[in-house]
């Protein structure tokens, strides 16, 4: 039987005396792709920086395709094949575009930053820089700084750079955050060709997005899972609408339609 692509058991993390995550357990199917929701300090943030090693876990375990990861530092875990994005832009703004998907390329090939020159004309590097770029449709802009990029092309640019090291599961944390509704619509249809064949961990608040892409939901409330399920079960869970407030519960009802 395979493992799961990634699992995590029993899970908590305090913060001095608050518990912050509270004895999550999920189990994500490799080529799944899985939502976490949650009204706003929920925890989901804090779930993310445990799961890619960013946070030490107080107790508990996360398991990337059956082996321990949780306790690694967030560049080992990487190396095995887990690759995240963050909520605020982490962007080089002063590397060109293609600069910034070749650092992904590089270190995923286990390439340091100092080597860049020497390797710089490397064919494999290239071949796959440029495939990339052409894949999330940055290819005509990769000259340009990225600090000169609109900002739904800087977040489509975090996007490639989190592919880029051609890791099997891909976290993205809000990766629509500040867009408009069009590049909503534009960053969904990338993000599902993108991880084609991946799987998926995302953090979002957009429902549009999240009952667009999610084969599977999570909601976490208070620094529990309170509820796992597929979009039409979550959609018409009482305790998922209880755990939303106001408009919240609104845009939910709305979005599973
Ligand atoms: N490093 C930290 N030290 C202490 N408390 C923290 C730390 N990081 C997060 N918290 C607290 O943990 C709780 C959960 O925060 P977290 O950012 O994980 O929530 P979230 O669900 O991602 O929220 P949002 O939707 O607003 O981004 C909050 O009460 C926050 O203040």
């Amino acid at each position: 039987m395979t493992a799961p692509a990634l699992e995590i058991v029993d899970l908590r993390k305090n913060f001095g005396p608050a518990e912050i995550i509270r004895g999550v357990n999920l189990s994500i199917e490799p080529g799944e792709r899985h939502a976490i929701i949650g009204p706003n300090g929920a925890g989901k943030s804090t779930l993310f920086n445990l799961v890619s090693g960013m946070f030490k876990p107080t107790s508990g375990e996360v398991r990337l395709n059956g082996e321990r990861i949780s306790g690694l530092p967030a560049y080992a875990v990487n190396r095995k094949g887990l690759s995240r994005s963050f909520q605020v832009s982490s962007v080089f703004t002063n590397m060109t575009v293609r600069e910034n998907v070749r650092c992904g390329v590089l270190w995923s090939m286990g390439q340091k930053y100092a080597f860049w020159k020497s390797i710089r004309s490397s064919k494999a590097v290239q071949d796959k820089t440029a495939a990339i770029l052409a894949q999330v449709g940055l290819t005509e802009k990769a000259n340009l700084p990225a600090a000169l990029l609109p900002y739904a092309d800087q977040r489509t640019l975090e996007i490639a750079i989190t592919i880029a090291g051609g890791a099997d599961v891909i976290m993205l944390d809000e990766p629509t955050a500040g867009m408009s509704h069009s590049e909503t619509e534009r960053a969904v249809a990338l993000i599902a060709q993108a991880t084609r064949g991946k799987t998926l961990l995302i953090v979002e608040h957009d429902m549009g997005v999240v009952f667009g892409l999610a084969d599977r939901i999570s909601v976490l409330c208070y620094g529990e899972i309170i509820a796992t399920g597929r979009p039409d079960e979550i959609r018409g869970d009482p305790k998922v609408r209880e755990a939303y407030l106001g408009d919240e519960a609104a845009t939910l009802a709305e979005a599973a339609h």
